[in-house]
């Protein structure tokens, strides 16, 4: 299992991205660090953007993305035809982004869980399989060109 990880986000993330990066150095990932590396306010695409894209020429197998609402980095990131990112506030959402949606990245959003949340949803995002089946099917209509 590829277990080099890319992580980054925008200010309003700014801590969350610290402190996850810290847990899964602990556990053994090699993490990236996409930016920002200050809490002083940024625009989301400038660090959501090269993060999706070193995703889709293959450096890394999956990605996190944290800022207030998680939306913006979502957005921004699905914008990129290979990521399929995955706005996830509780277990549950984050385990069906990967077992039905083979989610290569997971957007969080710091403002609205607290941290141990975000830590259990990173964790069940990074440990759980894609079902593939019939939802392997859905996920290759995804991409429109
Ligand atoms: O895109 C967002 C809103 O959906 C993100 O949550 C940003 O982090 C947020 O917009 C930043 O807001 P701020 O007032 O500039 O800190």
């Amino acid at each position: 299992m590829n277990r080099k990880i890319a992580i980054g986000g925008d200010h309003a993330g700014f801590e969350y991205k610290n402190d996850l990066i810290q847990k899964l150095r602990t556990e053994g990932y090699e993490v990236k660090d996409f930016g920002p590396f200050s809490d002083a306010s940024v625009d989301y695409p400038d660090y959501v953007h090269p993060l999706c894209k070193a995703i889709e020429q293959g450096e890394f197998a999956q990605g996190i993305l944290i800022c207030g609402s998680g939306n913006g980095v979502a957005i921004t990131a699905n914008k990129h035809q290979g990521i399929r990112a995955a706005l996830c506030w509780n277990e549950d959402l984050a385990a069906l982004a990967r077992q039905h949606n083979n989610a290569n990245v997971l957007a969080l959003p710091a403002r609205f869980i607290p941290f141990d949340l975000a830590e259990k949803l990173v964790s069940i995002f990074l440990n759980t399989e894609f079902e593939g089946g019939r939802h392997q099917n859905r996920v290759d209509k995804i991409a429109c060109r």
